[in-house]
């Protein structure tokens, strides 16, 4: 099987249902897992219906008026949700051309007096007034439930691809259930003096991430072992599926986590719009520490695969940190405006010249 791939599988969802092609999805998925770090899933489970209604409301929220995304800015925030403009984000050092709204499943604060500040990461999202954008909530709402029932049916598949016990990742999984992440982006032509860095190569942070690629652009890239760039073009009725640090790091580095990017759309082509869903981890575990024991057979795949690239920036930090802890510093790291406001001395810590000239939001 190839371990240097020039092109991302396609694993059919529909396989799943009958006992005797089972089997071939779950090979195929552990070599998605194993040797690609990505794979588009089709035939999935959620409704078209549910999907298209997403796909509708992406250049409408961009299109609310400047004072009401302004209201539901990141900044007020400390579970860093809301909306970001232009130029607010920045990976690897570099300012990202997004414009972004990033919301969350439904989940209450936590944090009380005494516990650390990444308690604070959870929380309820922003959302945009009922009156300029009807349903949006409700449609959001309904789209992101059916996304984390997927996700967790996913893990369990990947769990079962990579020959773990059933309910192997149930320890990652807080009681009452993780708060998974969501943005709606849009990339935009760039001027002519703006750099086409849609988002910077790198990594995501979690186990799973579900996109859904809401126009019909090309612009993500994945890194293969080589260190070439492969298109993930948009192929309609799919979700492109890619595994996280997290995931990575507690299968001891079988399942790979895959960098990736997006460039800005080219010039005389329209913005392209995508809604990324991020499965994510319990906060109070060094998950380094905690690894998943594999079977022999299963870590044989990783010693006969190349060694992965490494233009991206990573997540080393989850062999000594708590794992809130390391989301936190991402968040920091990406907003640090909204660091700066709410988490004045990690900002500090990573800002010590104060707020990077550009990467801020005002
Ligand atoms: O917009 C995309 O296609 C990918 C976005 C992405 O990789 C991210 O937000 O982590
Ligand atoms: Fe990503």
């Amino acid at each position: 099987m190839a371990t240097n791939f020039s092109s991302i599988p396609i694993l059919d969802y529909s396989l799943l249902s009958d006992p005797t092609t089972r089997p071939q999805f779950i090979s195929q998925l552990q070599n998605a897992l194993t040797n690609v770090g990505f794979y588009y899933l089709t035939n999935h489970p959620v409704p078209q219906d549910d999907v298209d209604a997403a796909i509708a409301f992406a250049p409408r929220f961009f299109d609310l008026p400047v004072e009401e995304k302004e209201r539901i800015r990141m900044i007020h925030s400390p579970h860093f949700f809301g909306y970001s403009k232009l130029g607010a984000e920045m990976t690897k050092g570099q300012v990202d051309q997004r414009e972004q709204f990033d919301f969350g499943t439904s989940a209450e604060v936590r944090w009380k007096e005494g516990d650390p500040d990444f308690m604070r990461l959870w929380g309820p999202s922003q959302w945009p007034d009922e009156a300029l954008l009807p349903n949006f909530k409700a449609t959001f709402k309904r789209y992101v439930d059916s996304l984390q029932r997927l996700s967790q049916e996913l893990l369990s598949l990947a769990g079962e691809a990579l020959q773990l016990p059933q309910g192997a990742f149930s320890r990652f999984v807080e009681p009452g259930g993780n708060q998974d992440r969501v943005k709606i982006v849009k990339y935009p032509v760039p001027t002519e003096s703006s750099s086409n860095q849609g988002v910077g190569p790198h990594y995501d942070g979690g186990f799973l991430t579900l996109l859904l690629q809401a126009s019909p652009h090309k612009g993500l890239q994945v890194q293969n072992v080589s260190g070439d760039w492969v298109d993930a073009p948009p192929i309609p009725g799919t979700f492109v599926v890619n595994i996280g640090k997290a995931l990575e790091t507690v299968t001891q580095g079988v399942a790979i986590a895959t960098s990736h990017r997006v460039l800005s759309p080219n010039q005389g082509l329209t913005p392209r719009y995508s809604i990324p869903f991020f499965q994510m981890i319990s906060r109070g575990t060094i998950i380094g520490k905690e690894v998943l024991e594999i079977p022999q057979e299963i870590l044989a795949i990783k010693e006969k695969r190349g060694k992965v690239g490494t233009d991206s920036v990573n997540y080393a930090e989850y062999s000594e940190l708590l794992s809130g802890q390391v989301a936190l510093i991402g968040r920091v790291k990406s907003h640090p405006d909204v660091g700066e406001r709410h988490y004045p001395e990690l900002f500090k810590k990573f800002f010590p010249d104060g707020l990077p000239k550009h990467g801020v939001a005002y």
